[in-house]
């Protein structure tokens, strides 16, 4: 439906703009009128003038700056750099010749770069357009007859993204259906095999329609043109709806406490010891998150968020090849009106696992300050420009045959731990978990923890496979004094409990610099030191969370920390130099206790390398070497500095 905008006046069109600005206006010529082939004929001999786009003719306006109009866009025209212009018809406006569109630059609001609330209806028809062009065909069209402008658009590039994810999640789950199916029963026959291949093909579909059903149920719930529209919510891979289904009831049964159960944290986890495992929902905090003014502090975090495109391709291709390890999205119930931005937010960050909640009793700040395009990924990478080929084909990795041979016990008879480096002192292949999935501490620092693989026969409560688990501690988000935004459990962690890994966008190392802050090189550490000998030599590579990542970006530093790192491999091949980093509990943390890691195990080296050249600076009367930031941590033996 046409929307409300202000006065139709088209600006000049970028060729009409250039024909101004130059010293020698270019002529423009109607084509129309009867000469005009007489004016184009080039004379031979003459060198070709450089290529100009025909100038729209020039239109003139005397319209009054505050009426409105309503109006349509009709087509849209994107330019061989992306430049998007659309064409709009305006209600009852026309030319006398009968036609009644003008040509408009992309609709952005100059201040908040978001497009407006005006191109929405024809953005989702463009959507729609594109992915029943990706349905209709699994055929990758790879070069066409027309020419390369044509080929480029949005519509046909997006189209053929979406097409191409759409294929390889179909793939992903063929070859493992495919590899189960022969180890079953080799003898199976190709006629049968080919049947359940189609009936799991059409699940894969079927996943994929309600996944889109749930992004659509968040995003018409959101009451705002500039609703949050993370773009992994309908970018996830195929899942099993049987472990969807079980864990959305395992949600929904847990008690809702009321407001003054949990009228603070702090006395909450005072009250929590290893044996009174208590939990608190998010239910009952969002219940006391309203902050002072919603209404005005929620409108100024909204500007944060643009109205972007609803998925990102490459999100979708990037979700773990063990598709049941995740739940898709489940359909969030209605919200009551004045449903807040903050809930929004936490509602979207539990969609991939136990919930999370948002919470500021510090300042007004309404959500933790995210780039405007921030994207979550629950888990595994994405990869900068160029690194593509570090998320390898999964048919190269190594499975084992399941049975017993992933026993917690006798883990070195696995044949997926092959090339694995956990080895106990004399030198046999140990489990780095417990049978209850705890992490045991029995790897060196660097060694990577082989997790069984997509190619395992082995079932997904496997002993082997923890950090690909989905996540089942529910989380808090809260602003701390000093420290900007941490995160906290609402529940009891045991020490060993492994809770997540650091997600975001896999760089080089060369590319990730100090004034990174949400950089992290693929050895543990945070990446503070430009001076980092390290840098640039061989293949290493930092994870930077800033505009992608999961709750782990707002983990903070301590000198005395409660979570330690380790290193793991399950749909990456070991080695590489691209492991994930897990988070496990150092020891058991009671509900509401800031989760902290240690960002330099390796401190003391850069304390003596700073000492040696002298390198310090002086922050708030205290003296530390250059590099590092002030330490507000609070614990009994914090340096001063991280
Ligand atoms: C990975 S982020 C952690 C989340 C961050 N607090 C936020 O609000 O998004 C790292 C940044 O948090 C802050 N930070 C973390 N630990 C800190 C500490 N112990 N003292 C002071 N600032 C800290 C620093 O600004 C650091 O660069």
């Amino acid at each position: 439906m046409p929307s409300s905008s202000k006065k139709p006046k088209p600006k000049a069109s970028s060729s009409e703009r250039v024909a101004r600005q130059t010293a020698e206006p270019i002529v423009v010529e109607d084509l129309d009128e009867e000469n005009s082939q007489e004016e184009m004929k080039i004379p031979t001999g003459m060198p070709l003038e450089p290529w100009h786009r025909s100038p729209s003719p020039f239109e003139s306006w005397s319209d009054q700056e505050d009426t409105s109009w309503g109006l349509k866009i009709v087509s849209e025209e994107v330019d061989g750099w992306g430049n998007v212009r659309h064409e709009t018809q305006w209600d009852g406006w026309g030319r006398q010749d009968g036609t009644n569109t003008t040509w408009k630059d992309e609709y952005i609001d100059d201040e908040l770069r978001v497009r407006l609330e005006v191109t929405k209806p024809w953005d989702k028809r463009e959507m729609r357009r594109r992915r029943r062009m990706a349905n209709e065909s699994r055929d990758l069209e790879l070069s066409t007859g027309v020419d390369i402008h044509n080929n480029c658009t949005r519509y046909r590039a997006q189209a053929y993204d979406e097409k191409k994810a759409m294929v390889l999640d179909l793939k992903d789950s063929f070859s493992a259906f495919y590899l189960k199916a022969k180890r079953r029963e080799p003898s199976l026959l190709d006629e049968n095999l080919d049947k359940e291949i189609e009936v799991q093909e059409g699940d894969a579909r079927r996943s994929q329609r309600q996944r889109k059903r749930a992004a659509k149920a968040i995003s018409s719930s959101v009451p705002s043109s500039r609703a949050p529209s993370f773009k992994t919510l309908s970018a996830s891979a195929s899942q099993s709806q049987t472990r969807a289904s079980s864990s959305a009831t395992a949600t929904t049964m847990r008690p809702t406490p009321t407001p003054s159960t949990i009228s603070s944290l702090t006395s909450i986890s005072e009250r929590s010891t290893p044996s009174n495992h208590r939990l608190l929902t998010p239910a009952a905090s969002s219940v006391t998150l309203v902050s002072a003014s919603p209404a005005s502090s929620s409108r100024r975090s909204f500007s944060h968020i643009p109205a972007g495109p609803p998925m990102s391709e490459k999100a979708r291709g990037k979700q773990p090849m063990r598709s049941e390890t995740i739940p898709p999205p489940s359909p969030l119930p209605s919200r009551p009106n004045g449903f807040s931005r903050r809930r929004a937010l936490a509602e979207e960050w539990s969609l991939w696992g136990a919930p999370i909640s948002i919470r500021n009793d510090v300042d007004d700040e309404d959500i933790p300050p995210l780039p405007r395009d921030f994207e979550w990924i629950e888990k595994g990478y994405q990869y900068d420009t160029g690194l593509d080929y570090l998320d390898s084909d999964k048919g190269f990795l190594m499975g084992c045959s399941g049975h017993r041979s992933c026993s917690t016990k006798a883990i070195g008879r696995c044949d997926c731990q092959g090339e694995s480096s956990c080895l106990d002192p004399s030198g046999r292949k140990i489990c780095a978990y417990d049978s209850k999935g705890l992490y045991k501490f029995n790897v060196l620092r660097g060694v990577e923890v082989l997790e069984c693989t997509p190619n395992c026969e082995c079932s997904d409560d496997c002993p082997n496979r923890v950090l690909q688990r989905q996540r089942d501690i529910s989380l808090e988000v809260f602003k701390t004094p000093q420290r900007g935004w941490g995160v906290r459990a609402m529940e009891m962690v045991e020490r060993g409990k492994v809770l997540g890994m650091y997600t975001g966008l896999l760089i080089r190392r060369e590319d990730a610099s100090d004034k990174m802050d949400y950089c992290f090189d693929l050895d543990g550490q945070e990446n503070l030191d430009d001076d980092d000998s390290d840098a640039g030599i061989g293949d290493r590579y930092s994870v930077d969370s800033e505009s992608k990542g999961n709750w782990t970006r707002f983990i903070n530093h301590s000198c005395d920390p409660n979570l330690a790192i380790y290193e793991v491999v399950y749909d990456l091949p070991p080695g590489q130099g691209t492991p994930y980093l897990a988070y496990a509990a150092i020891r058991d943390i009671p509900a509401g206790e800031e989760f902290t890691f240690n960002y330099n195990p390796n401190i003391e080296e850069i304390v003596q390398s700073a000492k040696k050249s002298k390198k310090f600076k002086t922050t708030n009367g205290k003296r530390i070497p250059a590099g590092r930031k002030e330490c507000h941590c609070a614990a009994q033996n914090c340096r001063g500095y991280f």
